[in-house]
This record gives structure tokens, sequence and C-alpha cells, in this order.
């Protein structure tokens, strides 16, 4: 029967199947923060059980760390107390951990793809919604709770249900300017912040094929906020190549042995998705969000909605008088006060260079704060060794260490309370940067040159 790649790589993972449809799952990765692995090592501990497989587990610092003055102690206390406790909680159990100052050190999500411990056909879990990013690599990769963090901790399993599975397509080729975060913005934008809750997406077609791995990543980093369960993409030969030569990729027969099994991963022909959609890639241009979720997203040349059909009037008003707007009205010419690059979805070193390649020679608008943090350390040594920290520093731009830093308004990188800041992390909620911050999700690109201008603009306009 014509399986799909969801199906393939759950299949090849299912220990028992139980009754009410649920499975007992084989956890290949565990990747675990300071934010949801403390409740887990204590109920292992109050229970007296022990790790079962710790050499499949990695951990790392990335919500609380401080992006500044990495190497001296960690000034808030409650950071530096999640800090400390998995500092500790590793040392313990004797847990691989990439600590503050570590070379591999970064946001979970950056670390796991650029040391090769995210690869094709595994299953991935960690202690955090935005694991579905890994499933760019055609592994299933998903988000658990902390009380699953220690059922993974203790067995590495998992009981699951199945989820339903959905395609996107997009065919065609991408308009100039257009990114993939453009991609995931206008897809989220059409299925609405709750399309895809039940389902497993896969994203297929020509404009996904073309798109370098960093890119894939960050397309299934954000079908977490469409709702959906994870997103992934079938591994090819960009996949392979990626994946290559990394720290802890395959090597040698190793590596062989592998590339026969991520050969035979891609849906097959005939394979039935519980629900498909199809958009072509020419009708996507570059995109912002205007409201206080992730489907609340525009064509930047675009109206903000006299209505929205899925968000009732009242929520839909009281989203925009949150964020300042009115409905009908056009978000160009909007000053904006911060610019936040960064964050698990765009801080990869592509994203850096997009930023590098615009802002060159150019300098930021002196009512703009911009902020670039990048998403690990081997981001922030490879943005210095092509010279990327001074083109940044030369526009305004202010470089900080890795770490997940104003995504969620940790510390002290925070966005003050009415402040609008275009931002390329992947969550506009209420008060996510801050309380009462205003955030406007957009590319790395429209986050660039926005930092230029000041306002928000007509990207086209300002291309060579
Ligand atoms: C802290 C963690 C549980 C959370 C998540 O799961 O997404 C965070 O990463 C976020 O982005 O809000
Ligand atoms: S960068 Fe933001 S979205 Fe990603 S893991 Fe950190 S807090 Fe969550």
């Amino acid at each position: 029967m014509a399986k799909t790649l969801f199906d393939k790589v759950w299949d090849a993972h299912v220990v028992k199947s139980l009754e009410g449809g649920i499975d007992v799952l084989y956890i290949d990765r565990h990747l675990i923060h300071e934010v949801t692995s403390p409740q887990a090592f204590s109920e292992l501990e109050s229970r007296g059980l022990e790790l079962f497989r710790k050499d499949q587990m990695v951990a790392t610092p990335d919500h609380n760390v401080p992006t500044k003055d990495q190497h001296l102690p960690i000034q808030e206390e409650l950071s530096k107390h999640q800090v400390d406790t998995l500092l500790a909680n590793c040392a313990r159990h004797n847990v691989t951990l990439y600590g503050l100052g570590h070379p591999f050190q970064g946001i979970v999500h950056v670390i796991g793809p650029e040391l090769g411990i995210t690869l094709p056909g595994r299953t991935m879990v960690c202690g955090d919604s935005h694991t579905s990013t890994h499933g760019a690599f055609g592994a299933i990769a998903f988000g658990i709770g902390t009380s699953q963090v220690a059922q993974v901790m203790a067995s590495q399993c998992l009981l699951q249900s199945k989820p339903k599975t959905m395609r996107i397509t997009i065919d065609g080729e991408l308009n100039k300017g257009v990114y993939a975060k453009d991609i995931i913005l206008y897809i989220i934008s059409k299925l609405t912040a709750a399309g895809g809750t039940g389902y497993f997406v896969e994203y297929a077609g020509s404009a996904i094929r073309s798109l370098s791995m960093e890119a894939r990543m960050t397309i299934c980093n954000m079908s977490i906020e469409m709702g959906a369960r994870g997103g992934m993409i079938a591994p090819d030969e960009t996949t392979f190549e990626y994946v290559k030569g990394r720290e802890f990729s395959p090597k040698g027969a190793e590596w062989d042995k592998a590339m026969e099994y991520w050969n035979t991963l891609y849906s097959d022909e005939g394979a039935t998705f519980d629900k498909e959609y199809n958009f072509p890639a020419a009708d996507i241009e570059p995109m912002i969000t205007y409201g206080t979720n992730p489907g609340m997203g525009i064509k930047i040349t675009a109206n903000i909605p006299d209505r929205l059909a899925e968000a009732g009037e009242e929520s839909f008003q009281k989203s925009l008088k949150y964020m300042g707007f009115e409905a009908g009205e056009s978000l160009l010419g909007k000053p904006i006060d911060y610019v936040f690059i960064g964050s698990c979805t765009n801080s990869r070193i592509e994203d850096l260079r997009i930023v590098a390649d615009y802002v060159k020679g150019k300098r930021k608008a002196e009512n703009v704060n911009a902020m670039i943090v990048p998403g690990s350390k081997q981001v922030e040594k490879q943005a210095k060794a092509e010279g990327i920290d001074k083109v940044l520093a030369e526009a305004g731009f202010e470089l900080r260490e890795p770490g997940c830093s104003a995504c969620l308004g940790m510390n002290e990188d925070k966005v003050p309370a009415g402040s609008y800041c275009v931002s390329t992390s992947n969550r506009n909620f209420e008060g996510r940067q801050g309380p009462g911050a205003r955030t406007l999700l957009a590319s790395p690109l429209v986050a660039a040159v926005t930092a230029i201008e000041g306002k928000i603009v007509d990207i086209s306009k300002h291309l060579n």
C-alpha cells in the first residue's frame, strides 16, 4: 500500500500498538532545555528511576540565557536558577550538556540540525513546541509536555495516538524578495492559526524543493503556529548535502547504510492524506502580521482586513486595539521602534547573511533599535568569520550572544509597552516580547528594510 513519508517514519518506530489507537513510539533523540526539564528530573528522582538512554539526550540552556556578557554570572535570579538547575541535573545524571560558553551552545532547534543530531527518518522530541523545526530533514519531530519529558527520560518511548496527515503543496517559482518566512506566514494566513489542529503536515512541491535546509527549517518551525502537531519535508540531495560531515552525522559505512534508508523516505505515489492544500508560489508576496496571532498576516502592501471570518468580531477588534491599528488600513508608513532578528525561526547564518547583504553600507533609522541575536555559538562564529558582525555594527545594529532573547522577552531583551517591533520570531501574542509590546512578524529581509527605513515600506521598491 502506498505510504506517506509520515507513515513510513512512524511505523518504523512503533514498539507496540495498544488498544484504543495508542502506539508506544520509540524516540531516537531527546533534546532538553532549562524550562521544561526540571520537573521531569524531579519526577524521575522521586520515583527512583534512572535515565534509560542518556546517550540519546542532549541538553543546552537557551531560553533564560542573557545575550550579553555570557561569560559573567547571570544577573537575573530566576534565569540563573533555571540555568544552574539544568547544569546540576545534567551533571548528576551524566547528560551531555552544551552550557554557556560551549562552542555548541545555542537555541535547541538551531543546534540539533547544525550538529548532525537531527537526521532524516529519526523521531525527535523536546519539551518545546518548536521541535517541529527538525521535521525539515524528514524526521518526525514534535514538542512534548513536562510529564512526557519524564516518560521519554525513563523509557526512551512515548505513548502517542497517530495524528491525521495533511499535505501542503506549493508549486512554481517564488517571487523576488519572498523567503521561507513569507511562505509559512502566507500558509498560516490562509489556514488560520488553528487550521492545522490534529494534523501532521508534509510540505511538498517545487517551491519547497527549491529551498535550502535553513529555509525549510523556518517553514517546519512555524507549523505549530497553525496548530499542527508538526511539519516535515521529504529528504533529498539538499538534505543529504547539509547533513554530511556534521559533528554527529554518520560517517563511512554508517553513512552508506543511512543513505539507503533515507532514500526510501518520501510519500509514495498515490499515498493519501486526510487533507490536501495547493498554493501557487506566484501568489506569495512579502508578508507581515498585523494582529496578535500568527494567522493574522497580510501581504505587506495589503490593507488590514475589515473583519476576520474565523475570529469573532470582538476578538478581532480586541486584537487590533492591542496593536493600535484600525480595520481596513494599510501598514505602509507605520513607524517602528524595534527590529528583532533572531529566534529558532530565523537566526541561522543564511538569515544573518540576508540582513547583512541588505544593510551593508546603509545605516539604521534613528528611531529604530535594531537587535540581532544569532541562534547558536556556531552561527555567531560563522558570522564573525564572514565579517557580518562588522557590517551590522556599521549599520548600527547590535549583535548579541546566542539565545531565545526577545522572541519571548527574556531577561533585559524586552520590547517596552506600546512599542512596535518587527520581529523574525514566530509568535505575536499579547505581551510575548514584553508586557504591552506589539509584535509584527516578518522575514529577515523585511526586518532589515524596516530597520533602515524606520517604518513599514513596500520592500519591492527597495530591492535591486
Ligand atoms: C518554553 C517553551 C515551553 C515554549 C514552547 O514550548 O514553545 C517556548 O519555547 C516558546 O516559544 O514559547
Ligand atoms: S526562540 Fe522563541 S520560539 Fe524558539 S524555542 Fe526559544 S522561545 Fe521558543
